[in-house]
């Protein structure tokens, strides 16, 4: 048993299925549930409103993908699939405003759930100002979709679903689906029909070892929890695809948890974090843990590695290294190998396991992994 802010992290909750309906009462082991469902529909929607359209007037001379929090994460996708092959760079924007080099020969892919949200409502308003190409893809009739629609772009709505299913966390294969074709459709990534399909059945494979129903012991997604209860996760992809899964993950952690993570890619963080090994929050206890029940028990670092089969050799040698010099301080480490021949089935068989672990972990702490309160509060306080 661990515990953090007089929070237990309860194990036995895992496996008792009455609480584990109970404790999610949004339904967000569903929506987990429901990534596959989730590739399958938006690639059908993707097609039926017309992301081909994009490839028509030829490549932009640059992308940027406008969003923030999981939509965001769209761009880094985008941008990792297209990295050392594409001749068109692609850029995330998390803000309110268009870097000054964007113009009219560049193509902006607004990335909302909500269609509301106020940094990527501004960016896509700006965009159209410069004349850029815009597409969409987010909850229809919304200030984001008429921007994109009045721009004559591609707007692909996601779902009208509300509750849980209607969170950006919980819909990002319905987000990610189309701006992905629309980069195919440009020639810039290798994805169709048949690429998104194998990516549904991994979902889908996962969805069944990860299920509620499955106990801990041979579930990978509650083990993966109680790897994670108790300690203050560090998260390294090694690659960049494997990166944006580390940073979905610890965007997880904090929005159905409220739990903290620090991610990072290798090599960088072989450059920076690695040095916290060293430090005081490694290898004992840093935090006071009033409810520890053995003297050693509470919150401790732990590497967590998100390893991509396409590693960079010095990559490869760089995590070796990392996990020996984690061992010999203490620090426990965990490694979860992506499978899969294309790109995006290894970021499937990431994230689809992690965002299962995620829940669990919030469960797990007796936390409903929808509320995400403090979020929201932010920003009904600023949009006053
Ligand atoms: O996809 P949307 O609706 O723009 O939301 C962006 C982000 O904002 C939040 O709703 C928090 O304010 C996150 O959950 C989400 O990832």
């Amino acid at each position: 048993m661990s515990s953090a802010g007089g929070v237990r992290f309860e194990a036995d909750r895992l496996d008792d299925q009455a609480y584990l309906v109970e404790g999610d009462p949004s339904g967000m082991l569903r929506s987990v549930a429901s990534a596959s469902a989730q590739v399958r529909a938006a690639y059908r929607s993707a097609v039926e409103n017309g992301v081909g359209r994009a490839g028509r007037e030829g490549r932009p001379r640059a992308i940027v993908v406008a969003g923030v929090g999981a939509s965001a994460l769209v761009g880094d996708v985008i941008e990792a699939l297209c990295r050392y092959g594409a001749p068109v760079p692609v850029v995330t924007v998390r803000g309110h405003r268009l870097p000054g080099w964007v113009g009219a020969a560049d193509l902006v892919i607004a990335v909302s759930r909500s269609g509301r949200t106020e940094e990527t409502v501004a960016v896509t308003a700006e965009a159209a100002r410069r004349g850029c190409a815009l597409a969409g893809a987010g909850t229809p009739d919304t200030p984001l979709s008429a921007l994109v629609e009045r721009a004559g772009g591609p707007y692909v709505p996601v779902g009208g679903a509300t509750g849980v299913a209607g969170q950006p966390m919980a819909t990002l294969w319905s987000l990610m689906v189309p701006p992905i074709l629309v980069a195919a459709a440009l020639g810039l990534v290798p994805a169709g029909e048949s690429e998104f399909e194998s990516v549904a059945k991994r979902l889908e494979d996962l969805a069944h070892r990860c299920r509620p129903s499955s106990e801990s012991f041979i579930n990978p997604g509650k083990t993966l929890a109680m790897e994670l209860a108790g300690t203050l996760p560090v998260i390294w992809g090694t690659s960049p695809l494997a990166a944006v899964a580390a940073h979905r993950l610890a965007i997880r952690l904090n929005e159905d948890a409220g739990y903290p993570a620090i991610w990072g890619e290798l090599p960088e963080a072989a450059h920076n974090q690695i040095v916290t090994f060293d430090g005081p929050l490694a290898g004992r206890d840093v935090f006071a843990d009033p409810f520890a029940d053995e003297p050693g028990e509470g919150t401790r670092l732990r590497l967590f590695l998100l390893r991509d089969v396409e590693e960079h050799p010095q990559v490869t040698r760089s995590r070796t290294a990392a996990v020996r010099m984690a061992e010999d301080r203490g620090v426990p480490v965990s490694e979860i190998l992506a499978e899969g021949v294309h790109p995006l089935d290894r970021l499937a068989a990431l994230i689809g396991l992690c965002d299962y672990a995620s829940v669990y972990l919030a469960l797990g702490y007796g936390t409903d992994p929808a509320s995400a309160a403090a979020a929201r509060e932010l920003q009904a306080r600023i949009s006053q």
